[in-house]
């Protein structure tokens, strides 16, 4: 490694973090091009996934990329995709060093891309940030090991834990401040996802509102019957952002077809008992392309997801106010029985936001209470 390696990779880094949220089914991945420690050109994925961060970077660097080095948050492709292979592009540009984490999980391209340019006398080195993109490219590593979506799972909480009063209010438990940080947080998410409780009884838009986005997150409901308004604010705002309804077998057609006229799509799930099967539903999701799902409750799903593990990342926003025993939990039952088969969570930061608290938690896997 060389003195400036590590700045040069933080700002690809942040430059691949622009297109979180709108690169889906790809990878969010971000490419500086430097020559004798000047910046020459930079680049990061475009929304749709596609033209990648390299052909960018070494479109602004045009024909000085020649020895120069490409810093890169993730193994440059080798496959021909929709677009040929920035592999091969480095290798034209004439660039003599390229920088990179790790290799890609993705098995068109895993080692082979660092191989193609080691072969045309291209020095590659690896281990740079590697915790960093790690984090970054969580959500597309885990649909490429996995096959669904990374799940975050995001809950207004009472100080004593309620989501709702009994009646179903819930508007608003979190201030101004933290809801706009949740449009934040919902526009690097390929999705928002809500069970039918929740949009029976908010009426939620699930848009990003107060700044500009490249393209809206698509807005998934779960139900099994689609025994939601069809005049409320998700059919009304069809033609701003996406709808995706995920239903049972059983929902009637009548139903689906009305949907559909709308201009929602229809995702059949199969049922696990009376519900939509959850873990099937996830792995739709990951068909359909999503890399990043922000589930913003109800409890019920919020408490199927959890116990069916599927909780990557847990977003608690807690705000100064209770609700007493008659609210609403934050979680539907999980069915557990000992403390040994809670899952568990690390804390990886937490902060005030105006006048509310909030903490981002990392599902931990390897269990390290005795
Ligand atoms: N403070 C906060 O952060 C939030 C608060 N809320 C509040 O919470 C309340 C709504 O929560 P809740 O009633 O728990 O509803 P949910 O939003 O969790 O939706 C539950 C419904 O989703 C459908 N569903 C289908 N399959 C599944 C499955 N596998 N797991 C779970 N649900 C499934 C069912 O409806 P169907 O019969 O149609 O299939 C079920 O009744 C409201 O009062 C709302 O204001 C909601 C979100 C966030
Ligand atoms: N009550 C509550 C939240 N509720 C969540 O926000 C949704 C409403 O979104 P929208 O219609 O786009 O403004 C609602 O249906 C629920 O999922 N969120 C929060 O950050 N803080 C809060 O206090
Ligand atoms: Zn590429």
């Amino acid at each position: 490694m060389r003195p400036d390696d590590a700045r040069h990779m933080l700002r690809a880094l942040e430059l691949g973090r622009r297109g979180m949220g709108n690169t889906w089914p790809n990878p969010a991945v971000g490419c500086v091009i430097v020559k004798e420690g000047t910046v020459l050109g930079e680049g990061w994925t475009k929304p749709g996934g596609r033209p990648h961060a390299e052909t960018e970077a070494l479109a602004e660097a045009g024909v000085q990329a020649r020895g120069a080095t490409a810093y890169v948050t993730l193994e440059p492709c080798a496959h021909h995709g929709l677009t040929p292979p920035c592999t091969d592009a480095l290798i034209a540009a004439g660039i003599v060093r390229v920088v990179a984490p790790f290799s890609d999980m993705d098995p068109r391209v895993s080692g082979r891309g660092f191989d193609r340019l080691r072969t045309a006398g291209i020095e590659v080195e690896t281990g740079l940030c590697v915790d960093e993109a790690e984090d970054d490219h969580a959500g597309f590593f885990c649909r490429v090991a996995n096959g669904c979506p990374l799940l975050t799972l995001k809950l207004a909480t009472s100080l004593d834990g309620r989501i709702a009063t009994a009646s179903g209010d819930s508007q608003w438990i979190t201030g101004p401040e933290t809801r706009a940080y949740v449009h934040r947080l919902r526009a690097i998410h390929d999705a928002v996802m809500v069970g039918a409780g929740t949009v029976r009884a908010d009426d939620p838009l699930l848009t990003v509102r107060g700044f500009d986005v490249p393209r809206q997150p698509v807005r998934i409901v779960v139900s099994r019957r689609l025994d939601l308004p069809r005049d409320g604010n998700l059919a009304r705002t069809l033609d701003q952002a996406p709808v995706w309804l995920c239903h049972g077998e059983d929902a009637p057609e009548e139903t689906l077809q009305a949907w559909q006229a709308l201009g929602a799509k229809l995702i059949c799930v199969p049922l696990h008992g009376r519900q939509v099967d959850i873990a099937a539903l996830m792995q739709a999701l990951g068909a359909e392309g999503l890399t990043r799902v922000f589930c913003e409750g109800g409890g019920e799903l919020a408490a199927s997801l959890l116990a069916a593990d599927l909780v990557e990342r847990l977003d608690l926003h807690m705000g100064g106010v209770v609700i007493g025993a008659e609210g609403r939990p934050a979680l539907g039952a999980l069915g557990l029985d000992r403390l040994s088969e809670a899952p568990r969570f690390a804390l990886k930061s937490v902060r005030q936001i105006g006048d509310d608290v909030v903490q981002s938690w990392a599902r931990q896997r390897r269990q390290s209470h005795a």
